[in-house]
């Protein structure tokens, strides 16, 4: 069996025409249109590339970014500082902190300062636990981007045996609560997990979170199992890779993301919906 391709690309721009079209439903009712404020610390080159990416992706759907591009010297006091002003302004819809952070700054301290209706990477505790009890407000931005593209895709998940590698707050806890509140029997696998073959060989669906170019092989995935690829990891060479032996998974599954190509661009796309949806929110 070769995989078919689920296409990051399309169901990316297929989501953003339907963010274009919420802010213009938006402007036609005589709103603003909404906004989301991107703050950066420090010059990390992957997050100066991302921040551009979704500023970029911002102008095209009609939504108004405001940069906050900090210096690597800021302090965890002036971050906090900023964001208290921005939780206070009625104009901005969305605060987004692009991650990771430089050292001397907690992440979880300024994450718990943003106000959980601001935050549109849905990493509030908050907004973690909303999802937990099936309540979900704003959810984070990767794993509502895979539900989009199984839904897209007509994945139905519900009694899949799915195999989520990786226990991170941005991906992996949340997907798992995403395909629970979907109903697929869920099991969350992580660096301690005793023979990790067989957990992914009994999936009908595995999403690799784990970081590690091409850590799961082939052999392990089940016959027309779905593969769903979060892994973005810069190979010596510069190329791209995922966390998932591409070519020799692709032999064996039904449905696969590529990367590029795939999980990462419906990120960006997710970002933009939950700053609309935000901003539909607030007034
Ligand atoms: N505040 C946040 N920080 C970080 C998040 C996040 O969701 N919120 N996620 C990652 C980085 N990230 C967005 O910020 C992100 C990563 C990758 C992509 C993407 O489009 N990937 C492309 C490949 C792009 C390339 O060529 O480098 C793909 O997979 O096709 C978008 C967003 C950590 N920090
Ligand atoms: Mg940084």
């Amino acid at each position: 069996m070769t995989a078919q391709l689920i296409d990051g690309k399309t169901i990316s721009a297929d989501l953003l025409d339907r963010v274009e079209n919420g802010v213009k439903i938006r402007l036609d009712a005589g709103k603003r249109a909404p906004c989301l404020a991107v703050i950066l610390v420090g010059n990390n080159p992957a997050s100066e590339v991302y921040v551009r990416n979704k500023k970029r992706s911002c102008e095209k759907v009609g939504i108004t970014s405001v940069a906050h591009d900090l210096p690597a010297t800021t302090t965890e006091a002036e971050l906090l500082a900023l964001i208290d002003q921005l939780n206070a302004r009625d104009d901005v819809d969305g605060i987004l902190v692009q991650l990771p952070l430089p050292e001397h700054i907690a992440s979880e301290t300024v994450i718990e300062r943003i106000a959980p209706h601001k935050d549109v990477d849905g990493f509030h505790p908050y907004n973690m636990g909303r999802l937990l009890v099936k309540m979900p407000l704003m959810r984070p931005c990767t794993p509502r981007g895979v539900m989009i593209m199984l839904e897209h895709t007509g994945i139905n998940v519900k009694g899949m045996n799915a195999v989520v590698i990786g226990q991170s707050n941005i991906v992996g806890r949340p997907m798992a609560l995403e395909l629970l509140m979907e109903r697929a029997t869920v099991t969350i696998c992580h660096s301690q997990t005793r023979d990790l073959p067989a957990r992914v060989r009994d999936a009908d669906l595995v999403v690799a979170a784990v970081g590690i170019p091409h850590f799961v092989k082939g052999d392990w995935i089940k016959p027309g199992a779905v593969v769903i690829d979060v892994g973005i990891n810069r190979l010596d060479n510069g190329k791209l890779a995922g966390d998932v032996d591409f070519d020799a998974a692709r032999e064996r599954a039904s449905w696969i993301t590529p990367v590029p190509g795939g999980v990462g661009l419906m990120t960006v796309a997710t970002l933009l919906q939950n700053t609309l949806d935000a901003a539909n929110r607030n007034a």
